[in-house]
């Protein structure tokens, strides 16, 4: 493996580490700008999300190895020498003298003499006694030793452990870690799904049919999007299987007045429109213009003329549609503690803190945007997390509040039906994105 991919991915480390960057994107850039090899493109993607996910495992691994405090060292270095710990303790298929190798080459070239033997012996060290090393003890320290094993933050680890007890919170954390397959919609208004699985096929993407929606396919072999021309052709959408659950607990009809209240970049927007046989209006807010864009290139990807994009603070959407719509979706902001399989880089800028403020912007979401309901309509709250506080806790508060709501089964109105009122998918237990869905409906008559 030349040197080369390990510094591109050192590139992007350094991003994230330092500069606040999303690895999904910088990656994106990176790799888009480079003539790499297939064999390289999935080295550096293997090294980049590896590490990021791994963080804090990394440090508490490098602290056997390294007496200076890592805070202390040049940012670079500090990075080369976790993309190296990474290399020898979880990627079984590098050499651990290549690890080492290359990550002196890197030093050589970020760094100077002194850093250069530095790298060598933190990282010789490590790979000569790996053992060193000893995870905390299960029985002792439950939450230090899975929040360690499985990359992820120890106070998310002891809520979800508080919650869930040991196994099933293992198997949550695992679940987190896993890849997830490539979930698409079909548009179906262009293309059936079995159709679209034969023109997948002839692309080199080795798709089958969801067992959650009708419309949706699963794909675990595939090559780059950007190479698929049925995307271009708008034969299909990006979204997780659980995410298309939303609309159809939605139910919209052709011709009728939806809100989706929270609506960048389009997942739903586009999949209400479909299911409206592109009649009526899809009414597609959101606070931010640059993400409304691309609700707008999605729609006109997948021939959809009824979304109409406006920037609008959905705490405020009363002031203008009160009483007006059919149906009113909240894709609320959320903690996306349900996602963290999608983003390896996103449960290190996750917060207790997240899960006392969202509730509030939630909360004031939901009571403007029920207010545009008209009486007879639909109002469904959704997010992508796990956590009761933005979720049922939300929607019973909301509730609590006001008898011209009631809240109908969701579960009843999924393409498989489940039995609960308010349904909560979970990526261990389920196989799909972390979502939450309620449906609530406006009474026709004041009580
Ligand atoms: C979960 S995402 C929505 C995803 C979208 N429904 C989809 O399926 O593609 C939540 C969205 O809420 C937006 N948002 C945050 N605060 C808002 C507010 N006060 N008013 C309107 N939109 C807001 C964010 O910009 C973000 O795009």
């Amino acid at each position: 493996m030349a040197v080369d991919a390990r510094d591109v991915a050192l590139k992007i480390i350094n991003e994230v580490d330092t500069g606040g960057a999303y690895a999904n994107i910088a990656l994106a850039r990176e790799l888009g700008r480079r003539p790499l090899s297939d064999q390289d493109r999935r080295f550096v993607t293997e090294l980049v999300y590896g590490t990021v996910k791994a963080g804090a495992t990394l440090d508490w691994l490098l602290g056997h190895y390294c007496s200076r405090p890592l805070a202390k060292i040049d940012p670079v270095i500090r990075n080369i020498l976790r993309m190296g710990v990474y290399q020898i303790f979880f990627l079984s298929r590098v050499p651990v003298s290549a690890a080492c190798n290359q990550a002196v080459e890197l030093a050589k070239k970020h760094g100077h003499a002194g850093t250069v033997k530095f790298v060598n012996a933190v990282l010789r060290s490590a790979a000569r006694d790996p053992g060193k090393a000893v995870y905390p003890d299960a029985d002792k320290e439950p939450a230090r030793y899975l929040a360690l094993k499985y990359f992820h933050p120890e106070w998310l680890v002891e809520r979800w452990l508080a919650r869930l007890g040991f196994e099933a919170c293992e198997a949550l954390l695992a679940a987190d870690n896993a890849t997830p397959p490539l979930s698409l919609r079909t548009n179906t208004l262009r293309i059936s799904r079995d159709d679209l699985l034969v023109r997948l096929a002839d692309e080199g993407a080795a798709g089958e049919p969801s067992r959650w929606t009708p419309e949706g396919v699963v794909c675990r072999e595939y090559p780059a999007l950007a190479r698929l021309a049925s995307l271009q052709e708008g034969l299909f959408q990006v979204q997780d299987e659980s995410s298309m659950l939303v609309a159809h607990v939605v139910g919209p009809q052709p011709g009728e007045f939806v809100i989706d209240a929270c609506g960048a970049p389009g997942g739903k927007s586009t999949h209400l429109a479909a299911l409206m046989g592109n009649r009526g209006r899809v009414l597609s807010t959101d606070l931010y213009e640059h993400k409304l864009k691309l609700t707008a290139e999605n729609a006109v990807r997948l021939g959809l003329g009824i979304i109409e994009t406006k920037v609008f603070d959905a705490t405020k959407l009363d002031t203008a549609y009160a009483s007006q719509a059919d149906r009113v979706l909240v894709d609320a902001p959320c903690s996306g503690l349900g996602v963290l399989r999608r983003k390896p880089d996103s449960r290190w800028r996750k917060s207790a803190s997240m899960l006392r403020d969202l509730p509030v912007l939630q909360a004031a979401i939901l009571a403007s945007a029920a207010a545009c309901v008209k009486p007879g309509g639909v109002l469904v709250y959704s997010t992508c997390t796990t956590e009761p506080e933005e979720n049922e806790a939300v929607v019973r508060a909301f509730l609590a509040g006001r008898d011209d709501f009631a809240l109908v089964s969701a579960g009843a109105l999924l393409p498989v039906p489940r039995a609960e009122e308010m349904v909560q998918l979970w990526p261990h237990v389920d196989g799909v994105d972390g979502f939450f869905i309620a449906r609530m409906e406006r009474r026709r008559e004041p009580v």
